[in-house]
């Protein structure tokens, strides 16, 4: 069974892959992934181009969790989608140095519910689970995480209401 674990930037895939790792689950990164589906890179944004069609078409399915911003496109059987409140995840991107038009950018995809959009249009339902990462620790996600996966704990679609935050500066 391969699980995607996917969200905007700064939801905490990276942190909660960590964790997992810690544990002795193993975990792939996309970016392992899209070696040869690389078209270019664009140094303005700092920030690879992919042929996305092309990387998803020649995946081979693998057991375990894969993570990344793009890995709900994959042919998952289950879908983790992290969330994050917009004005947080605008200051967690800041404290890693992002441009304020980059920061911007990810917060209004994340008001937006970009990334979970795309997944119901990829996977069914009762594939994917919400989880909103705001006021948990990455501990409390990652076992949320794991319950899930085990089949101990049902999906949730149950999706955060930030239109608060859409078209303005957060
Ligand atoms: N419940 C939580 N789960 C995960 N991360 C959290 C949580 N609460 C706070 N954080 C913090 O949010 C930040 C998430 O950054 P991280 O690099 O893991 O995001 P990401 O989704 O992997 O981003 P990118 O797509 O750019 O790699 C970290 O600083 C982490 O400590």
């Amino acid at each position: 069974m391969m699980t995607a674990l996917t969200g905007t930037p700064g939801t905490g895939k990276t942190t909660i892959a960590a964790i997992f790792t810690a544990r002795g689950i193993p975990v792939v990164s996309q970016k392992e992934t899209m070696g040869p589906h690389i078209l270019e890179h664009d140094a303005d944004r700092d920030t690879d181009i992919i042929d996305e069609d092309a990387w998803v078409d020649a995946f081979v399915p693998m057991e375990g969790i894969i993570e990344g911003h793009l890995t709900h496109l994959l042919p998952a059987d289950r879908v983790v989608v992290l969330r994050c409140r917009p004005d947080i995840l605008a200051a967690r991107l800041r404290a890693r140095g992002y441009s304020e038009e980059k920061v911007q950018e990810n917060a209004e995809a994340e008001a937006l519910d970009a990334i979970l959009i795309e997944t119901l249009e990829v996977h069914p339902e009762e594939q994917i689970t919400v989880i909103d990462t705001t006021d948990q620790s990455p501990e409390q996600t990652a076992d949320e995480i794991e319950a899930f996966i085990r089949g101990d704990a049902p999906h949730s679609l149950a999706v955060p209401d930030w239109s608060e935050y859409l078209g303005r500066r957060v």
